[in-house]
């Protein structure tokens, strides 16, 4: 369990104090993928760095499965560290050294120096993020997706139990991006390792993360699980966020329905009610229209969901509405925008 307690955080910038993060309490449990979005300046990089005390808090606690960071002596904020792995958006990889000597750093830097069991433990870590036929190139050698790799075999070196991700995936192509999330997700469920992720992308919050704390100007304006943000977003910059993860035609606020005849709903089934033949059930029984405006069906992290703008008509439509929530569809009215107060 990571735990902050009252932190926040100031930089010294030409002799004044300046807030990089007004002070938060957060906690992030053990085994899940936590997320923090925001915008570039909003304080994510400093807010992940807290945890290992790269940077060091103005004030509040730190804990690390009860340890108080913040009161930890030198060396034993050194040992501490082995326990908390990093990746980097630019890697970070030394350059004059071949994938198996990256790998191999951080066990040397722990004490290591059986050079057999060195290699085996670096074998198994490149065979796991599928990099074993690479061990004697060198960085330049490689891809994007490929150097992320070896920065993931690298943090993973001293079986850390939290792995920090600095935007890791925001150097590299979608395609690419989409290959070291799944990683990312196969190591936290296989290895059970806890996750921290800082991105300014929601479609990465969306893919990997069980929870996400949204960051605006040094504050947490909003968190929870991902799901509820996703299809509950609540302060203006999470609302944002989500609609740039959307393609236009399924951002139902976006679309000009000021001029749709009926009232305008969207409904958002998660899990199984993804797959219920609610609609044409709750059609017949009420007799209510229904005139599909934007629509979509995904997956967050492993859950299926779907989301659906409508437009209903007909004189039973609250009924039609009641019987939806009572199948487990989420329902909210849609506030339809005139051009100048979109966001
Ligand atoms: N070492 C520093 N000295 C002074 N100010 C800093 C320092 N590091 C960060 N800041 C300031 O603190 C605020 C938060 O920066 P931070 O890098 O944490 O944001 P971020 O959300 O990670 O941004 P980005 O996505 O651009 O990296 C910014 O106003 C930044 O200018």
């Amino acid at each position: 369990m990571i735990r902050f307690q009252a932190v926040h955080k100031s930089y010294r910038v030409d002799g004044r104090d300046v807030s990089a993060l007004q002070p938060f309490d957060l906690e992030i449990a053990d085994g899940e993928v936590f997320g923090i979005i925001g915008h570039s300046g909003a304080g994510k990089s400093t807010l992940i760095r807290l945890i290992n005390l790269l940077e060091r808090p103005s004030g509040g606690r730190i804990l690390v499965d009860d340890t108080d960071m913040t009161a930890l002596p030198a060396a034993a904020l050194r040992q501490q560290r082995q326990r908390i792995g990093m990746i980097f958006q630019h890697f970070n990889l030394l350059a004059s050294q071949t994938v198996a000597e990256n790998v191999a750093f951080p066990l040397r830097l722990a004490g290591e120096s059986d050079a057999a069991s060195m290699r085996k433990r670096v074998d198994e870590l490149l065979a796991r993020v599928g990099l074993t036929a690479h061990a004697d190139k060198y960085p330049a050698q490689l891809s994007g997706g490929q150097k992320q790799r070896v920065g993931i075999a690298r943090a993973l070196a001293n079986r850390p139990s939290i792995l920090l991700c600095d935007e890791a995936t925001s150097a590299l192509d979608p395609q690419t991006t989409a290959s070291v999330l799944d990683l990312l997700a196969e190591i936290n469920r296989e290895l059970k390792l806890t996750i921290v992720l800082i991105t300014h992308e929601m479609d990465v919050v969306r893919r990997v993360c069980d929870r996400v704390a949204v960051l605006d100007a040094g504050t947490i304006v909003e968190s929870g699980s991902v799901a509820d943000v996703f299809l509950h977003p609540r302060h203006p910059t999470t609302r944002r966020f989500v609609n740039e993860a959307l393609p236009e035609e399924a951002a139902g606020e976006q679309a000009p329905f000021a001029h749709v005849p009926g009232r305008v709903m969207r409904l958002s089934f998660r899990g199984e009610t993804t797959w219920t033949p609610a609609l044409g059930r709750v059609a017949r029984e009420t007799g209510v229209d229904f005139n599909i405006l934007a629509g979509r069906i995904d997956r967050i992290k492993d859950l299926p969901y779907g989301q659906l703008t409508l437009a209903m008509q007909g004189a039973r439509v609250d009924d039609a509405l009641t019987i939806l929530r009572q199948a487990g569809i989420e329902v909210e009215e849609i506030k339809t925008m005139s051009p100048e107060n979109k966001s």
